[in-house]
């Protein structure tokens, strides 16, 4: 089976940490998180994968190659200027001919039975089948109306409070009939949500609505990134330490996973669900609490406490430092007695100065230097890195 996964849009909400990766980059249990997408989608059947590919898309194809490592032939195809979800996945279409086949977001972060949507879709005779959750508050997503035999009537793009007239939100993963391509405009901005749905429906052509079961996230902005990471941290499937792994006396209780060379100094204390990439170096006396993840080559030095944080590759915490529900970003080097607060958002080669505090939500971007003693309450950006790439 075939599937289409969209990866053109800049990742704006999730600054500073697309500005070093595209978000189907960003790291989730230390592996770019369309690595778990990819694997899902295997394990599901669709091995014929085609990537639409425009921020960063390089570094996409770099880290996933021909696909064979997850058994699928993954192809790429780049978009020159942006040319929306619909638009992206025309650009593509010599891939998808013949056959239906499913649109994902690069984004998404998932376990939900697609092969039944495939089947569903199959099943019933639709131009496209838009997957359905039911959502408290969908004013981020495009909403439908459905009627008992699953036919939508009506579909609203990011409704305002007064327009909310269903709770039912799109995931924007689609079954496609090849049929929809007769639809999209060549080499110009078309969206599904936006351009596709209102022409089709206008038209009084079948789309369908299925309501999916199961966890479902697009990873837009910091908090999805975080309820991702812990869903996959659940997900754990128990203990797992990697080759070599020296410790003194340190008290473990799992799930964790630990890489290869990780070594953690005595008296420390890592409480489950956590993972550690390969040749960190934890020092004396440190507490990793649940819901953390560490990448490889990172340093911990003596007394410094991790809890719910993301720490990505390259990166070190000083002595006595206090890293409480942060993301941090590559190569960045936190001195030591600082403070990062709930919800910090680290870039990446940012050096934070010792006795530091960086307020609870504050965000800072790449290679920003801090001064000691500082107590940050404001966003610090670096004017060097460029935000006129627009788009989410
Ligand atoms: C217009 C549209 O389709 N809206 C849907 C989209 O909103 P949402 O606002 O999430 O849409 P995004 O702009 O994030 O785009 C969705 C996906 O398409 C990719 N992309 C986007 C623009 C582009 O030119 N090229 C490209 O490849 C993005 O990388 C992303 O993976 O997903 C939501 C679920 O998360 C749905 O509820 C919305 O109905």
């Amino acid at each position: 089976m075939k599937a289409c996964i969209m990866c053109g849009g800049a990742g704006t909400r999730l600054r500073p940490l697309t500005f070093k990766h595209p978000k189907p980059s960003i790291p989730i249990l230390n592996k770019p998180s369309v690595r778990h997408l990819i694997e899902h989608l295997s394990r599901e059947g669709f091995n014929e994968i085609v990537m639409t590919l425009g921020y960063m898309g390089e570094r996409i194809e770099e880290q996933l190659g021909d696909g064979h490592m997850f058994g699928v032939h993954i192809d790429y195809v780049y978009e020159k200027e942006k040319l929306g979800t619909a638009g992206g996945v025309k650009n593509a279409e010599k891939y998808l001919k013949n056959e239906p086949f499913i649109v994902l977001g690069g984004d998404h972060v998932l376990n939900l039975d697609l092969r039944e949507m495939y089947r569903f879709h199959e099943a019933n005779d639709a131009l496209i089948t838009i997957g359905l959750l039911s959502i408290d508050d969908p004013r981020e997503f495009g909403i439908a109306d459905m009627d008992i035999n699953n036919r939508i009537h009506r579909f609203l793009e990011k409704p305002k409070s007064g327009q909310i007239f269903s709770n039912l939100a799109s995931t924007g993963i689609y079954i496609c009939d090849p049929e929809i391509f007769n639809w999209i405009p060549e080499n110009k901005k078309y969206d599904f949500a936006k351009d596709l749905f209102p022409a089709l429906l206008a038209a009084d052509k079948k789309i369908n609505g299925m309501l999916v079961r199961g966890k479902w996230t697009d990873v837009g902005s910091s908090a999805a990134y975080r309820q991702a990471q812990r869903w996959m941290l659940d997900a754990l499937p128990g203990t797992t330490i990697e080759g070599n792994f020296t410790t003194r006396n340190a008290r473990i209780r799992g799930p964790l996973s630990i890489g290869n060379n990780v070594s953690i100094g005595s008296n420390s204390s890592l409480v489950g669900p956590i993972v550690i990439g390969e040749n960190t170096v934890i020092g004396d006396s440190v507490l990793i609490g649940p819901y953390s993840v560490i990448g490889a080559n990172c340093t911990i030095e003596n007394n410094a406490k991790i809890l719910s944080s993301y720490l990505f590759d390259g990166v070190s915490i000083g002595k006595n430092s206090n890293i409480s529900g942060a993301v941090v970003a590559d190569e960045t080097a936190v001195g030591e007695e600082c403070n990062l607060e709930n919800g910090t958002v680290i870039g990446h080669k940012v050096v934070i100065g010792d006795n530091s505090t960086i307020h609870s939500g504050i965000k800072i971007w790449p290679e920003v230097v801090i001064e000691k003693n500082s107590s940050i309450k404001e966003t610090v950006v670096n004017p060097a890195y460029d935000t006129t790439y627009e788009g989410s």
